[in-house]
């Protein structure tokens, strides 16, 4: 038989009575051992329930989420996990006005300050840079994939991996090799496969098209050689996969107790397993890369890309740099110029396929820009399916596009959420303390989605709120829009990667429209960059003369 509480407390009263005991004389654990003998325990363990539940429910006002005994804020967190977790995060984190502090589980070290107030985003990336590198704890987590490449490296290797490439991107040659690569992969790849599949009716995956063709462009300007990913029959190429898996699974441990996935890793059990047989494919590739490149040099070649750069420089002992550093560099560089540019660019096309209003104001630029390059065109020239090339500085005066691709970035980041640890006691501007040692989340989703940074139309997909009266395009602080980070960070592939997003975007959107399948469920994954779960499934269509015509005549 079950009792509510208020008869149960007459109860307990009655029993006390009847057994003469009061309760002055009796002590805790009789107390105790007394109402195990005599309260029903699911009746205790309910109350019990109710009283945890309340507490956690009340503390969710000052923290922003519920925190349980034991677990801390875990349970929400895994429940954020199964939906969106960034947009799940950005809806705790805008509740909380931009900061909030998330509490693990016990020992699980999971504990962290969450932001995305701009003023706390220059603190920590410019004011107070020296005070927040990556850290111990991210690099470690990191370590197996990235090594010590410069996504992974604090102090003096972080700096003289920065400088070296800073010297590489900023040079003439390399900007030619990237003019260069980038019309040859487009040109001789990219639309021959698109106009193939066009000619077939054939459904592809824009995104994994577009991480081929950002992969063999990276390794083409970064390593010299020439993966041949985006070959029309799109090969197999299992790097690809491995790659995608390593980030995927890496992501992973931030957000498991770190105790766990490395009992996992030395048991060598699950996703751990996982990660593990992906890293050993991605370095297979890095070392048959680094070794073509070494026997290249034996035989006088004379390269210039980035690796080779790292191949002739010595480290801070005088010696040349190892072959795990090489394979180190050759992962991050993967990563930066593959990934980022290429979800970007799917994020981007499902949006026009949501604005076609932003499309066809884009193709209008298109035709204005070329036809006031180029004194006296003449029609066959500009004709659907001629190998009209755009031009460097054509691509440059596309503003619009730059806004559309900068509107993508702002609401889909390719990075949308970045890492630090600081190494002493400040406080934030927004009056947040912060101790030694706290582990500090900045999400970069949730900034392009901040009402108090953007408007009220924040989620609105609307480029021109990047173009001043002109139509010239603004920038803005990379503080509030940092999607390329910002300070002393900032990427170093931005400029190159507009130019390679504007050149494939428009040579696409010129001669295709890009309709993506109906019901094709678009949600990002969980992994260090923001691909699409399910790729970008699209039809294209060719554009008739007749559209390009309206806006030649113009
Ligand atoms: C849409 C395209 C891109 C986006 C959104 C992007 C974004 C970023 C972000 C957020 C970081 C900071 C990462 C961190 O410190 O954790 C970064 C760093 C970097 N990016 Fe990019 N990136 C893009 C394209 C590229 C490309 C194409 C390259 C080169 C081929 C590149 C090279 C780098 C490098 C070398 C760094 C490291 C800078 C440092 O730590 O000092 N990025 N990028």
């Amino acid at each position: 038989m079950h009792h509510n509480i208020s008869n149960n407390h007459s109860f307990i009263v009655t029993k006390l009575a009847t057994n003469n005991i009061t309760t002055t004389n009796m002590n805790f654990f009789s107390l105790i051992f007394f109402l195990l003998q005599h309260v029903h325990i699911f009746e205790l363990t309910i109350a019990t329930a109710m009283f945890i539940a309340l507490r956690a429910w009340r503390s969710k006002r000052h923290h922003g989420l519920p925190i349980w005994p034991i677990l801390g804020m875990l349970p929400s967190l895994l429940y954020g996990i199964t939906t969106n977790l960034y947009e799940w995060l950005s809806e705790v984190l805008i509740r909380q006005n931009g900061t909030f502090t998330f509490q693990g589980p016990w020992f699980a070290s999971l504990d962290c300050v969450l932001t995305s107030d701009p003023r706390n985003l220059e603190y920590l990336l410019k004011t107070k840079f020296s005070s927040f590198p990556k850290g111990r704890f991210f690099r470690y987590t990191l370590r197996d994939l990235l090594g010590n490449g410069i996504f992974n490296a604090d102090k003096e290797a972080w700096q003289r991996q920065r400088k070296t490439v800073s010297l590489e991107f900023h040079s003439t040659m390399f900007r030619n090799l990237t003019a260069e690569s980038l019309l040859e992969l487009v040109h001789k790849r990219l639309l021959p496969l698109l106009e193939s599949c066009v000619n077939k009716s054939r459904v592809i995956d824009l995104q994994d098209v577009l991480l081929r063709l950002t992969f063999d462009n990276v390794c083409m300007i970064a390593f010299g050689v020439d993966p041949g990913c985006s070959q029309p029959h799109l090969p197999d190429i299992p790097f690809a996969t491995a790659f995608e898996d390593a980030t995927e699974t890496s992501m992973r441990r931030f957000i498991t107790p770190v105790w766990m996935w490395k009992f996992m890793r030395h048991l060598n059990v699950g996703v751990e397993k996982r990660l593990k047989e992906s890293i050993e494919k991605v370095d297979e590739f890095a070392e048959s890369v680094i070794m073509t490149r070494k026997k290249e040099l034996a035989l006088q070649h004379d390269k210039s890309d980035l690796l080779t750069v790292f191949m002739r420089l010595k480290d801070e002992n005088g010696m040349a740099y190892s072959d795990k550093f090489l394979r180190d560099i050759c992962v991050n560089f993967i990563l930066a110029g593959r990934d980022t540019s290429s979800v970007a660019l799917s994020w981007f096309f499902w949006l026009l396929h949501m604005n076609p209003q932003v499309e066809e104001k884009i193709l209008a630029e298109i035709c204005r820009v070329v036809l006031s390059q180029r004194e006296g065109l003449k029609k066959e020239e500009v004709v659907v399916g001629s190998c009209l090339a755009f031009r460097p500085e054509e691509i440059k005066k596309m503003d619009y596009l730059h806004a559309a691709l900068s509107e993508a970035l702002r609401l889909y980041p390719s990075v949308p959420v970045d890492h630090k640890e600081v190494v002493e006691d400040v406080t934030f501007p927004d009056g947040t303390v912060l101790l030694k040692g706290t582990k500090v989340i900045y999400s970069i989703y949730t900034m392009g989605r901040m009402e108090s940074i953007w408007g009220k139309d924040c989620k609105e997909f609307k480029p021109e709120r990047w173009l001043r009266e002109n139509g010239h395009f603004m920038s803005e602080s990379a503080y509030k829009f940092t999607a390329f980070n910002g300070g002393p960070r900032l990427c170093l592939g931005k400029d190159f990667a507009y130019y390679q997003m504007k050149y494939a975007a428009a040579s696409i959107i010129f001669r295709y429209r890009v309709k993506v399948l109906e019901n094709h469920p678009v949600v990002p994954k969980l992994a260090l960059t923001l691909y699409m779960k399910h790729g970008l499934k699209v039809n294209l269509q060719r554009r008739d003369a007749a559209e390009i015509d309206k806006y030649f005549k113009v």
